[in-house]
């Protein structure tokens, strides 16, 4: 079972403000969060190893990053790869997918869908204005928007298996 820091996950329902940060109750919102993925033939511990590894079409190097223990350090390995030509065009699929293989993981699902309408933002001092924001509403926070996008693809697809 999966125990979120602080707010009970019913809590997580009763509120309507933005989600700006995703720590302490939200961290399971962050690519950080530990959860077994498989990609492209590979298993990783994250969605940041598994996007981190997408930088490169390099088999041996993305099962180097698989083997790395803890995200960040798989987000500091993968700032160091060789980056593939279309990276920049591909990028945002890449976390789609692997957001949406995340949450394939019923729990994770109903943590995402506990978080209700509320409006999520990947909220951050590392300077981070693709994936997040920072300051709070400077960014595109594309992280933020496609968690957004697959709450409702769940939603969705959990009202026509009830209907
Ligand atoms: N979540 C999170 C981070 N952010 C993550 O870093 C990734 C972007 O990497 P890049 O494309 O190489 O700039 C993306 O997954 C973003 O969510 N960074 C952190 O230092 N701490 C964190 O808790």
């Amino acid at each position: 079972m999966i125990r979120i820091e602080g707010e009970p996950t019913e809590m997580l329902q009763a509120q309507t403000c933005p989600i700006t940060s995703f720590q302490g109750p939200y961290r399971f919102l962050s690519n950080m969060w530990p959860c077994r993925i498989e990609w492209e033939g590979i298993e990783y511990g994250s969605t940041e190893h598994a996007y981190q590894a997408s930088k490169t079409t390099d088999m041996a190097e993305r099962n180097r990053i698989a083997a790395i223990c803890d995200p960040m350090d798989a987000k500091e390995e993968g700032r160091k790869l060789t980056v593939r030509s279309d990276w920049d065009e591909l990028k945002r699929d890449v976390m789609t997918s692997v957001i949406r293989l995340k949450f394939a993981d019923p729990e994770l699902a109903g943590l995402l869908l506990a978080t209700g309408d509320r409006k999520l933002i990947e909220g951050n001092d590392w300077g981070d204005r693709i994936w997040g924001e920072c300051p709070l509403g400077v960014g595109t926070n594309w992280l933020g928007i496609i968690l957004m996008e697959e709450r409702l693809r769940l939603k969705e697809y959990r009202r026509l298996g009830t209907e």
